[in-house]
């Protein structure tokens, strides 16, 4: 038998089962794909029907064990489950598969495993934890939980059929938990939705509408059902052995979600972004985006793919997952960059001798404080002057006195007017010679001099474009400009994560390292964790994203008890989409269920970081590099760090550049969570004056503009510190609790 004719699948949820197998079966799971593979027909292996008719096979993977397999075509098999030999035939009736009629993917049921899960669950739920359930409109306990609902409603939501009448005997979220254990996703997402308060429609507007099938489904056709994103199962022999083999097995590599797969396959005309809340995959769709480009190209040793993403600590975090992901043969083909780091190249390039030192923004200020104080001048602040400078000048390239008089300050704060525009500009421009007399250049100076260079650039490539098709599309013409004839676009395909924080200046250096073509810019991010100032509107800086815009709204990482306090904090916040319309976390939700987050109120500062010392001292089985604690200033990092130190707890500060160590607690500002996960979360000194700051209350009196911007980035930093965690949340504070708790503490 040719082994290249015969393909062996995992579907989702199977990896789970074999998980949990004892350790010889694993291995011996490993030898039977290979077997498999090479012949089914083998009489080792005793392949037979299942029911004697119907898909449904079973084979011998070892003398108790059996692989349960779904026959989608000749040669194409589906590993749906593995079980004790007793248990396939005891309950052979109990096993059930098809095709959903809405997704069109193919599911595997096994009712008896099913209703004892649920079963199981059936003892009375658990006491409430610290904080006393809301109210809701749940139905009372011996109710159904999903009365109100019709069966074909259920399965018009996309609902496993099969299961429905499981379905309708549930009474209480941990039972409907059991169930969802081992039901298939879509059914699992559907139902958690419903009995968190949402109708019909809107189950059927954001869980099943985004998964649903864009043709008519053909139930019989299993061939063409497993290749829809509907059906999640392993894509590759490697998929396959890695699910097969347990362990440590990245689920995130494998088994990408339908709405994820789509956007990650998807031939997008120019320009496409994906949104969505936190944990919900973004950085996991740009990784598997990459893969899907590089796959795509002719083989060679360029980089034409250039990843990027805010900082050096994130992009780090991107190469070592694109390298778990597809190993060195896909990093060799990418460019992994921070996009400072990206800048700071090209004005390199273009000044080779230049030893200028690259300053952060609150050594400018020191710098803008420092002239401010020489000049006696104490009519401006130097922060509204940096913003100004680097937001307003820089940001949009503006090059002259006239120019700013006229330029726009949009969410700007206070108006200034052409007497004050003039002695501002005087003062940048006295700023931008003393950087220089120094020898020093901010980020922002780096980022809006890359984007100039790079625009340069791209103009003499689309002038000797010109010429080229004037010239009837000859390579080796006479060109006017012969320097230049080499010149190429850096990338053919750009893909940038964490897109909420760059800068316009970064923009438009990466508008300008790629032509304007089919796939060309892939971004991602969410605007409700834009934790830096800038906010920008991509369409203007040339990067048309309309109608190529979607939104992943399924959380991976955290809990819907903490989803729901976490979106609490935003409560009452509009947001921007990044292209100058608005954009909502509506449908965001997650499966995974847990305590509710903890509050706890102290004193003072000391207090409040005994209680911390005393709530870790209770987690004994949990690692600590698994726990974090997140502060609002570096300071309060250190003084937690000294009382953990005293009860014998180690802690590691959490740097520029990620952990300083790698044993114990982390500990850092809010600044330094973006993109980070933990298992438990702690966020301390919650406090008014706190969070936010009392020089962001202190403007409400003298900039409401600025006031209002501050005020959300403050909330926006709470939003992503509350979302790191994947099981538990605690939130401490002293004194008086920040007003973003208010909706917290109502409940
Ligand atoms: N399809 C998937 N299967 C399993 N795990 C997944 C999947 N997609 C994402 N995850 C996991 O969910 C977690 C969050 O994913 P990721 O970091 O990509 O989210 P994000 O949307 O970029 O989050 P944030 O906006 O907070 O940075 C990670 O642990 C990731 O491995």
């Amino acid at each position: 038998m040719n082994n290249t004719s015969v393909t062996l699948r995992l579907l989702d949820k199977a990896d789970k089962e074999i998980l949990k197998l004892p350790r010889t079966v694993k291995g011996a799971l490993y030898d039977f794909q290979h077997k498999f593979k090479a012949n089914p027909q083998a009489t080792g292996l005793q392949l037979k029907q299942l029911k004697g008719e119907g898909r449904l096979w079973s084979a011998r993977v070892n003398d108790e064990y059996r692989a349960l397999l779904l026959r989608l075509a000749d040669g194409d098999w589906l590993i749906v489950s593995v079980k004790h030999r007793k248990e396939v035939y005891e309950n052979l009736d109990r096993l059930t598969y098809g095709i959903n009629q809405i997704t069109g993917g193919i599911e595997y049921v096994d009712l008896q495993v099913v209703e004892e899960s649920v079963l199981r669950r059936a003892a009375p739920p658990r006491p409430p934890a610290v904080e006393p359930a809301p109210p809701t409109a749940r139905p009372a306990q011996s109710e159904p939980l999903f009365g109100h609902l019709t069966d074909q409603q259920l399965t018009d939501l996309g609902v496993a059929e099969p299961l429905v009448p499981v379905i309708r005997t549930l009474t209480t979220e941990d039972q409907l938990l059991g169930l969802i254990e081992y039901a298939p996703q879509l059914t699992g997402e559907v139902l958690l939705w419903l009995v968190d308060g949402k109708s019909y429609n809107d189950v059927l507007e954001q869980v099943t509408a985004p998964v649903a099938a864009s043709e008519p489904v053909d139930t019989e056709d299993f061939q063409a059902a497993a290749e829809r994103p509907a059906t999640m199962v392993t894509t590759t022999d490697e998929a396959l052995r890695e699910a097969l083999e347990g362990g440590s097995f990245g689920r995130w590599k494998v088994f990408l979600h339908p709405t994820q797969a789509k956007l990650v396959e998807r031939d997008y005309s120019g320009p496409a972004r994906v949104g969505g809340g936190p944990g919900t995959g973004k950085t996991i769709v740009a990784l598997h985006r990459v893969k899907h480009l590089v796959d795509q190209l002719p083989p060679g040793r360029t980089k034409p793919v250039l990843l990027t993403t805010y900082n050096k600590n994130l992009a780090a975090d991107l190469r070592a997952r694109l390298l778990e992901l597809g190993g060195e043969a896909l990093v060799s083909r990418v460019d992994i960059s921070h996009v400072d780091q990206l800048a700071l190249r090209v004005v390199r390039e273009a000044e080779p001798g230049s030893s200028k030192q690259t300053i952060d923004d609150n050594q400018a200020l020191r710098e803008w404080r420092a002239m401010l104080d020489e000049l006696g001048e104490s009519g401006w602040d130097a922060d509204f002057l940096h913003d100004e400078w680097t937001q307003v000048i820089l940001g949009q390239a503006v090059v002259s006195r006239t120019e700013y008089f006229r330029a726009r300050r949009a969410g700007r704060g206070r108006n200034v007017n052409r007497a004050e525009r003039a002695d501002i500009w005087q003062l940048t421009e006295k700023f931008t010679q003393r950087l220089d007399r120094l020898g020093r250049q901010t980020w922002a100076q780096v980022a809006e001099r890359a984007a100039r260079l790079e625009m340069g650039r791209e103009q003499r490539i689309q002038a000797i474009e010109r010429q080229r098709e004037e010239a009837g599309g000859l390579d080796n013409i006479h060109l006017q400009d012969g320097s230049a004839a080499w010149l190429r676009y850096r990338y053919r395909h750009i893909v940038v994560d964490e897109a909420q924080d760059l800068q316009p200046g970064h923009w438009k250096m990466l508008r300008s390292m790629v032509a304007r073509d089919r796939n060309d810019i892939f971004l991602v991010g969410d605007t409700h964790q834009r934790i830096y100032k800038q906010q920008v509107t991509l369409g203007s800086l040339g990067i048309n994203i309309r109608g190529r815009s979607a939104r992943l709204t399924l959380s991976y990482r955290t809990t819907r008890q903490i989803l729901e306090k976490a979106l609490e904090v935003l409560e009452g916040e509009s947001f921007d989409d990044l292209d100058g319309n608005s954009e909502t976390l509506a449908g965001y939700r997650s499966v995974l269920s847990g305590g509710r987050p903890e509050l706890h109120a102290s004193k003072d500062w000391e207090s409040e970081r005994d209680a911390i010392a005393e709530l870790i001292a209770t987690w004994d089985d949990i690692p600590h590099e698994q726990i974090a604690i997140c502060v609002p200033t570096n300071q309060m990092a250190q003084e937690v760090a000294v009382t953990l130190a005293h009860a014998g707890i180690r802690a590691v500060e959490i740097g520029p550049d990620g952990p300083r160590g790698s044993e114990g607690v982390h500990i850092g500002t809010m600044f330094r969570f973006k993109g980070l996960e933990y298992q438990r979360m702690i966020i301390a000194g919650v406090s008014e004056g706190l969070v936010p700051r009392q020089a962001v209350i202190r403007l409400q009196r003298t900039d409401t503009l600025r006031y209002k911007r501050e005020l959300l980035r403050a909330r926006s930093l709470l939003f992503v510190a509350a979302t790191r965690s994947r099981d538990s949340l605690a939130i401490f504070w002293h004194g008086t609790p920040s007003r973003f708790l208010e909706p917290l503490l109502a409940a």
